[in-house]
């Protein structure tokens, strides 16, 4: 959702074209053994220099990466035990060899692109490029992940032919390939390290405190995972185990280290770097409850612990977060423009929500009400489950931004989608609790497989995860507010449409709400938080909508509308706005857009100046007005049925102009037709009726209020403010005033999911 979809744009259609023909010669080699490459000496001399070359590149310079997504094939589900021993001659090309493994040996170091790569040997010396994916673990430093020197298994090896037209081994789930310590049994005495042979529990260890010293948390984890292999006496076990679990813990393997301090912490007299850890890794998985828990029984015993009393100071205000709802939004959004990446230290909240069958996605889940709540009110605070994010130009890495082709879908994007697939599957992967969360959404005709585990090890489908996201993820800004104000200020740019964002994240909650483009719900960003407010007064049990694609003031006939839907998500929408769409013929829609075109040329979109900064003249003004009267008789629908988005924006020009021509009795008309032709319904409100007409001079009486609430577009704030601004203009009743400010600052507070900047944003209102 809101992603920058290129799939329409020559260029990059042509790209997707060649890899297709690409996969369909490779497909035509199945089962072929490929033919016989360059000299061993000249492939390993080739690789390095090629790697040497890519380390040294300046990663300031702008450099676009893509990425494939190849035909999907599962993960190996057998034990390594049950597997055969395969050569590299062995090998087919375009094929998963099922029921196989083969063992390899780096003989190169490592190259990293989107994949981390090196050459491997078998033990008959024949080499093979090792391409690997989703491996990068958390931690501070980027570890080298294959090692030269070091033995791999590689479970069912796909061989297949690379995007460079050679020939290689593909490992894209993170469970296929199993990394050998030195000294295991199964590494060939030719491949064996003398020096290491025969080691103790002891040097283990002390080789795990090594690399967590030097922040190579993947080394120190399986460094002490060997020494508690050797049996160690329960002293030195315990404090084995409380090093992997800091080790976890800085790797993000929350579960992992849950399960390594639970035999001390669980003790008659629990050690204190114990507890700290479980509350630590309690944090880490959100049981905020729990944390708080072991946090309070840690400061009773050890009450000179600083550090926990921090901890605990944040886990209580999460906790509070988590089951009011309350937020300090100012504090967010000033962490979100603080942090890089903006991942803030926040709960989640889930509000008066459910999950149940949807009536608007066959056969599927929706998100619905369950109490009745108002307009504004918030419904879900969610932290992503993974946030890969794009800076703005201050911050950029413009390495990040990567094209991505799915040869599956047909769909290609630009932006941080690869990373935020990798960071999905990494979270699942290690913390094995957390991933159903993602792994139970929506994957459409994807058919995973049904074990997540094997060899004690879990089994995450990288495929299943690539659906998953590519379906459920949502494009987003550094906060919704500041797009805006920069959207408002900024020409539009071919390059990035206005609403597609390249950073992206997962957020498996808001992922249940369906769409429509005729909505009830909106979401705004705070750097990795989600609000979705409700954007109309709601029963109870009403499904809940926001759009994936946002609707347009551009007249677009139907099929063209839906094209987006059904590409990304594979439906048609059915609201009345598209409905209204279908039955209105192509020449309406033509008429529809040559309006808009007119009604442009008589007064322009921004402040309705010309180039020259004049505000349109009278008769100018007189025409645009009879423009969007003829506009407004294409449609056959009343607009509280079906809103009309591109009448709405037309008549918030004239609002302004007329403001801007001090005239705020056909401002506030103006402003009140914007919001009914997006589906308002108001009572009172038109500074000409008599009732308002005896509320001007500071009568009382006169009200405006908004019936039933419209399409939550960003402009309505503008409609009600130009509102507020007339009624104060003209000297109506203070209390229409407020009550129009009341409601651009709800609708402020929807769009951009908090209200606390509106004054910054609008000005105090003169009084
Ligand atoms: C992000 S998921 C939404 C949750 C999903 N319905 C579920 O069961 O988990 C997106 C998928 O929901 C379905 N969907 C969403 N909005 C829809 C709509 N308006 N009409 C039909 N299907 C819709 C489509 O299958 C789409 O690919």
């Amino acid at each position: 959702m809101d992603a920058h979809d290129v799939s329409e744009i020559p260029q990059f259609f042509e790209m997707l074209k060649k890899q297709k023909l690409n996969l369909r010669d490779a497909q035509s080699l199945k089962g072929q053994k490929p033919p016989p490459g360059k000299p061993r000496w000249k492939t390993i001399l080739h690789f390095r220099l090629q790697a040497a070359g890519n380390a040294a590149r300046d990663k300031n310079l702008y450099y676009m990466a893509s990425s494939f997504v190849p035909p999907p094939y599962p993960p190996c589900v057998t034990s390594v035990q049950e597997l055969s021993k395969v050569f590299i001659d062995d090998l087919v090309l375009e094929t998963q060899h099922r029921g196989k493994y083969l063992l390899l040996r780096c003989v190169t170091p490592q190259d990293r692109m989107t994949a981390v790569l090196a050459i491997a040997e078998d033990e008959k010396g024949d080499i093979v490029l090792l391409q690997v994916y989703h491996q990068e673990l958390a931690g501070q430093t980027p570890e080298d992940i294959l090692l030269e020197g070091g033995v791999v298994i590689v479970k069912e090896p796909y061989f297949k032919t690379t995007s460079g037209g050679g020939y290689g081994l593909r490992v894209d789930h993170v469970s296929d390939i199993v990394f050998l310590l030195d000294n295991d049994k199964r590494i060939p005495e030719i491949w064996q390290r003398p020096s290491l042979r025969g080691d103790t529990a002891t040097s283990w260890k002390t080789r795990g405190n090594a690399s967590f010293n030097a922040s190579r948390y993947r080394a120190a984890i399986a460094a002490y995972t060997r020494a508690l292999d050797c049996s160690p006496m329960a002293e030195e076990r315990q404090t084995i185990q409380l090093n992997r679990a800091l080790a976890f813990l800085k790797a993000e393997a929350f579960d992992a280290a849950l399960a390594d301090v639970e035999p001390a912490a669980t003790s008659s007299k629990p050690p204190e770097k114990a507890l700290f850890r479980k509350a630590q890794a309690l944090y880490g998985l959100q049981r905020f409850r729990e944390c708080c828990d072991v946090i309070t029984a840690l400061r009773l015993a050890y009450p000179s612990n600083d550090a926990a009393k921090d901890l605990l100071g944040r886990a209580i205000g999460r906790l509070a977060e988590q089951t009011s709802g309350r937020y300090n939004f100012n504090n967010l959004r000033a962490e979100a423009s603080r942090l890089r990446p903006p991942h803030l230290d926040r709960a989640t909240y889930i509000g008066p929500v459910c999950i149940k069958p949807s009536g608007i996605s066959p056969g599927g889940r929706g998100m619905f009400t369950t109490k009745a709540v108002a307009a504004g009110d918030l419904l879900l605070c969610e932290k992503a489950f993974a946030h890969s994010f794009i800076g703005d130009s201050d911050n950029a890495k413009p390495e990040e931004t990567t094209i991505l082709l799915d040869t599956g879908t047909d769909r290609i994007t630009i932006g941080a989608q690869p990373a935020l697939i990798n960071m999905t599957i990494r979270k699942a992967y290690t913390n094995p609790s957390l991933a159903p969360a993602v792994t139970g959404l929506h994957h459409g005709t994807y058919q995973p497989l049904e074990a997540d585990s094997v060899d004690g090890e879990p089994v995450v489908d990288s495929f299943l995860i690539r659906r998953i996201v590519a379906l459920n993820s949502f494009g987003c800004p550094l906060t919704s507010r500041d797009e805006y104000l920069h959207a408002a200020l900024e020409p539009l740019s071919p390059s990035k449409p206005k609403g597609a964002f390249h950073s992206c994240g997962v957020w498996p909650t808001a992922s249940y709400i369906n769409h429509s483009c005729d909505s009830n719900a909106r979401r705004a960003f705070i750097g990795d938080m989600m609000v979705v407010r409700a954007t109309r007064n709601l029963p109870a049990d009403t499904e809940l909508t926001f759009w994936y694609h946002p609707p347009s003031t551009d007249p677009l006939p139907y099929l063209e509308r839906q094209r987006p839907l059904l590409r990304g998500w594979g439906f048609m929408c059915k609201c009345a706005m598209c409905h209204d769409l279908r039955d209105s013929p192509a020449a309406v829609v033509q008429k529809r857009r040559d309006l808009r075109a007119q009604f442009r040329a008589l007064i322009p979109p921004l402040g309705g100046e010309d180039q020259a900064g004049r505000i349109p003249g009278r008769g100018a003004v007189k025409k645009a007005a009879a423009v969007v009267d003829t506009l407004n008789a294409t449609y056959k629908r009343p607009a509280a049925q079906a809103p009309r988005w591109g009448v709405s924006d037309l008549q918030l020009s004239l609002a302004r102009v007329y403001e801007q021509r001090m005239r705020p009795v056909e401002s506030a008309r103006q402003a009140l037709a914007s919001l009914e032709s997006v589906g308002f319904v108001i009572d009172g409100g038109d500074l000409a009726s008599p009732l308002a007409g005896a509320a001007v001079g500071g009568g009382a009486g006169a009200v405006v209020t908004a019936r039933e609430w419209g399409l939550m577009v960003n402009h309505v704030i503008d409609c009600w403010m130009f509102l507020c601004n007339a009624y104060r203009c003209a000297g109506a009743a203070p209390a229409m005033a407020a009550a129009a400010e009341g409601y651009a600052k709800t609708s402020y507070r929807i769009c951009f999911g908090e209200d606390e900047t509106f004054e910054d944003t609008y000005g105090v209102c003169p009084r």
